[in-house]
């Protein structure tokens, strides 16, 4: 579903045509932190082709869309004259079809890629946390459902349509308090990396200017003096913590500085969504599954089954 609305609202395609698309990302995904092995059978290597195949598949989109374009010089100011999709490809085309294009096709690939990867790998991987730590505890299930029912009924007393407003969004304080607690136990960057730009004396340690830093952002959400009891699910830590939204030494599972995560705010309006309509309209129970490894980033060894069924 995720990788399905992340690859229409990005690239236009339906989901049929999403679907070949989607199962390369798998195999790249499945072998992304491994033993650089190229060996047919290592995960490195389907890694590898995974990748190389969700390329060929991007690179026909990209054609297929410059194709639909009309080039400066063959008449006519580019975009104005064509057919716009309402997608960011539309703008991606849009900057190569200037006359001084700062993209050029590999860069527009690179991009496709990886906006199509840290979409949809992330905010599915949170979801699926998200309702395996709900399923397991009631309570917040219920507080999280009162939040959400409140807002139903403050839009049928005001005006009764169907669709989630900024407003009601914005009032999603609990709402908020699980995305963040499910995220900091979720990990879903076990690393970010980033480079010393001069030497940086840290506990009578020096790094040296130029050297790679890899931040583990597990030993933070994960430390005691940090969040007491850190393995327990416990949305309230967060409650009256506003800083934690631009991450901080505390809290950085989107990243922080510079280069934090640029889709924390869709992913997390995407997550709210998700929640109000489940927890207002649908109850589940764990089947089978659901068993949490590390490798070393999130995974559901043997996946996560549940039934679900309408509840209002
Ligand atoms: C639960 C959802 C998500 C999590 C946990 C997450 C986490 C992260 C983290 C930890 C980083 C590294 C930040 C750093 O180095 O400081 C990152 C970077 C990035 N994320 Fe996300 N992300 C999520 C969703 C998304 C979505 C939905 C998109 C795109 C629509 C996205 C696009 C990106 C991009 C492009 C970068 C690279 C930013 C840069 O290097 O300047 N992410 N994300």
């Amino acid at each position: 579903m995720v990788f399905d609305l992340s690859a229409n609202k990005l690239l236009g395609l339906e989901p049929s045509r999403s679907k070949i698309l989607r199962k390369s990302f798998f195999d790249f995904v499945r072998g992304l932190i491994s033993f650089p092995l190229y060996l047919p059978g290592t995960a490195y290597y389907s890694c590898m082709k995974g990748r190389q195949s969700a390329m060929e598949v991007l690179q026909e989109v990209l054609e297929e869309r410059k194709r639909s374009v009309q080039l400066p010089g063959a008449g006519g100011g580019a975009m104005e004259t064509t057919r716009r999709h309402g997608d960011f490809l539309d703008l991606v085309i849009q900057e190569m079809t200037k006359e001084k294009p700062l993209v050029t096709d590999r860069m527009a690939l690179d991009l496709m890629f990886v906006l199509l990867f840290a979409s949809f790998h992330t905010t599915s991987l949170a979801l699926t946390l998200a309702v395996k730590l709900l399923a397991d505890h009631p309570r917040v299930l219920e507080e999280l459902t009162v939040e959400h029912e409140t807002i139903l009924s403050g839009r049928k007393a005001c005006h009764g349509s169907d669709g989630i407003t900024w407003m009601e969004y914005k009032s999603m304080t609990f709402t908020s308090q699980v995305i963040n607690e499910t995220v900091r136990l979720a990990n879903i960057a076990p690393g970010i990396f980033r480079k010393a730009l001069k030497d940086i004396r840290f506990k009578g340690f020096t790094i040296p200017a130029g050297w790679g830093v890899m931040v583990c952002p597990p030993a933070v959400h994960l430390n005691p003096v940090i969040y007491p009891d850190p393995l327990i699910f416990n949305p309230t830590r967060f409650k009256d913590k506003p800083e934690i939204d631009r991450g901080s030494r505390h809290f950085m599972a989107f990243g922080g500085g510079l280069r934090s995560c640029v889709g924390a705010d869709f992913s997390k309006l995407q997550m709210s969504i998700f929640l109000h309509f489940l927890v207002t309209r649908y109850r589940w129970k764990n089947l089978w599954g659901g068993k949490i490894v590390r490798n070393p980033g999130l995974e559901f060894s043997d996946g996560y089954h549940i039934q679900i069924r309408h509840w209002n």
